[in-house]
């Protein structure tokens, strides 16, 4: 067998078309700012691939870009001039911050109804609750892709190999809403290839280069891989062995060109909502 691909990179593109059409029927640009301290490396081509997505797709999209040696103090002020700011709908505070700054508190200092990546513990509790909120972006892009695949949840066995604030739990949360039943599994988990190879829907997101290997997964089982990791070489590649994934997966997303243009079509898709929330559609 040889698994269906997954097309992130065109189901994003398409999201996007659909954004831009309801952005270029309101009477106002819906705002994003993003908040970038130092120079994380890893976050260069994501900021540059979100402003250029932002633009194209008419939102009013800017970078803040703050030096590495910024203290707390001026971090928050920023994110709370950006609070108060009514042109700014959307506020992303880059991941990972320099040391001196909390991650924890500059997540908790943006307004919720700002909160477009979803971290604030109020839009990570209104997603457990099953309340309507702001949902990070990578979970929201992923269960499009599955919705796009016409993938079945409801009733069907997923396993979310990972439990990060930012992917694995939300992940989790959203299979759970869809009717599925839901696992988390971890660096802790006792047979950790057993219990993948249990999943009809495997979604990794551990940041671990290629450790699912074919073993782990079920024959025909749809196989997410929400890893972005640069190898010593310069390569891109998941947390799943991909080549060795897709002879014995039913559908298996690529990296790159898998659930990361989807994280950034979800950013524009979760700021035109926290848009048409502030404002009202017209
Ligand atoms: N507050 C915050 N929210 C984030 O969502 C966030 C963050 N901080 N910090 C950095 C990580 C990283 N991230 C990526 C998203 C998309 C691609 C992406 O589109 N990647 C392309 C490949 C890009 C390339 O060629 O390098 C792909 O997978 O096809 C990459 C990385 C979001 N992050």
């Amino acid at each position: 067998m040889t698994a269906r691909i997954l097309d992130g990179k065109a189901i994003a593109a398409r999201l996007r078309a659909r954004l831009a059409d309801r952005v270029a029927a309101l009477p106002f640009r819906p705002g994003l700012r993003v908040v970038r301290v130092g120079d994380d490396p890893a976050s260069g081509v994501y900021v540059r691939n979100k402003d250029k997505a932002a633009l194209e797709a008419g939102f009013d999209s800017a970078t803040i870009h703050l030096p590495a040696e910024t203290s707390e103090a001026a971090l928050l002020a920023e994110i709370a001039r950006l609070n108060a700011d009514p042109a700014v709908d959307g506020i992303l505070v880059q991941l990972p911050l320099p040391p001196q700054i909390r991650a924890e508190a500059a997540i908790a200092a943006v307004d919720p109804a700002k909160d477009v990546d979803g971290f604030h513990p109020l839009n990570a509790g209104r997603l457990a609750a099953g309340q309507p909120g702001l949902v990070p972006c990578t979970p929201r892009g992923v269960m499009h892709i599955l919705a796009e695949a016409g993938v079945e949840l409801r009733g069907a066995r997923a396993v979310v190999l990972g439990r990060s604030q930012i992917v694995g739990r939300p992940m989790a949360q959203l299979l759970l809403g869809a009717d599925a039943t839901v696992t988390i599994a971890h660096s802790r988990t006792r047979d950790l290839p057993g219990e993948c190879r249990r999943a009809e829907v495997l979604v990794a997101a551990v940041g671990r280069p290629e450790m699912v290997r074919a073993d782990w997964i079920a024959p025909g089982a749809v196989v997410v891989d929400v890893g972005i990791n640069r190898l010593a070489d310069g390569r891109l590649v998941g947390d799943v062995a991909y080549a060795e994934a897709a002879a014995v997966a039913g559908a298996i997303t690529p990296v790159p060109g898998g659930v990361g243009p989807m994280t950034i079509a979800c950013l524009l898709e979760n700021t035109l909502d926290a848009a048409i929330a502030r404002r009202g559609a017209a």
